[in-house]
């Protein structure tokens, strides 16, 4: 080897490993965007079976389609999931968790966007400014990183019209203008199909067949086409179902009174307290239940469990 090359090689090397190391420093004190990070599945495995009640569908999809998406180096599309449900069933809960195990900083973190539609999308007569605030937004987060996390909550009363301006980012393009939103994730909230999942969790129940026999099958095709030709659902008529550009319907069950039981529990081991069964009891028997009949699901399913045991 002659010297000038040793030198050379030597020189990028030493810049290199200057790069890298003055890198990994900075990202021990800035956020970083790590596209290539893999996801945890044990961890997010164990996180969601241990805090996430009454949700196996939820879990089981959640778990495949997140790995399956981070585990593949040349995804052809971004991961797009729709979350449907009844209040207080867990999907904002989950949607956390899933950001925290993709962000560690969740959704306080620069690469995970919350939108939520009756705070940011107010007004139907300025569709035209959303449509392309949002196409800015998503443009501007994605280049900065690629696998960006966008949050869409209460996607049942976004106007209809509005998440069709994203639909480009959620085709199967290899680039939109130059930026390529393959490794970004869409996760969208909605109430819709909740009574539609609702009904089929009581036919379950009376026909005396257990609720984790509920399957996706079950449910999936009554949820898509439901939300689809539900005006009030976000996604009505929207491009995003009749082109299946939304990967994974994912049913979130109404939540059954021993499942109140267990979020008031964590709320108390959250709150460092010793569980105490009396309390636990007093605050799911102040929460009310349909049908009216049979009592067996929660009207706000989890929701004003932490408020009321501040009164216990
Ligand atoms: N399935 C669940 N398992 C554990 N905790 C839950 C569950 N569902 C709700 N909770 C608790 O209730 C709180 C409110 O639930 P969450 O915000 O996830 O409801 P949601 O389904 O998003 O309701 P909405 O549709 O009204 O936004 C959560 O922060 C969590 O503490």
């Amino acid at each position: 080897f002659e010297p000038i090359s040793v030198g050379i090689a030597i020189g990028a090397a030493s810049a290199l490993t200057g790069y890298l190391s003055y890198r990994d420093l900075y990202c021990r004190f800035a956020e970083c965007c790590r596209e290539e990070q893999r996801l945890n599945a044990s961890a997010l495995k164990l996180e969601l079976e241990e805090k996430l009640f009454g949700q196996h569908l939820a879990t089981e999809v959640i778990l495949k389609a997140l790995t399956g998406f981070k585990n593949n180096k040349n995804p052809k599309k971004p991961l797009t999931l729709s979350l449907h449900g009844w209040a207080g069933t867990g999907k904002n809960f989950v949607s956390q968790i899933v950001a925290e195990n993709l962000h560690s900083k969740g959704l306080k973190s620069n690469f995970v966007h919350l939108f939520v539609s009756t705070l940011h999308f107010p007004h139907e007569q300025q569709i035209k400014l959303y449509q392309d605030q949002l196409q800015g937004w998503i443009r501007g987060n994605v280049s900065a990183c690629a696998s960006s996390v966008f949050i869409f909550d209460e996607m049942d009363k976004l106007h209809p019209g509005v998440i069709d301006a994203i639909k480009p980012f959620l085709d199967y393009y290899e680039q939109v203008d130059g930026v390529s939103y393959r490794k970004a994730i869409f996760i969208f909230l909605s109430n819709a199909g909740g009574d539609l999942i609702t009904k089929i969790a009581l036919d379950f129940w009376r026909a005396g067949r257990k609720r984790e026999d509920i399957q996706l099958k079950d449910l999936e095709p009554v949820l898509s086409v439901g939300v689809f030709n539900n005006k009030h659902s976000g996604l009505w008529h929207s491009g995003l179902i009749d082109r299946n550009l939304i990967d994974y319907f994912i049913p979130f069950l109404p939540l059954e009174y021993r499942h109140v039981k267990m979020c008031v529990r964590a709320e108390m081991r959250a709150r460092g307290s010793a569980i105490n069964e009396d309390v636990v009891t007093r605050v799911a028997d102040e929460m009310t239940f349909f049908p009216k009949s049979e009592k067996i699901y929660s009207d706000k399913g989890c929701k004003t469990v932490q408020s009321r045991l501040d009164f216990h």
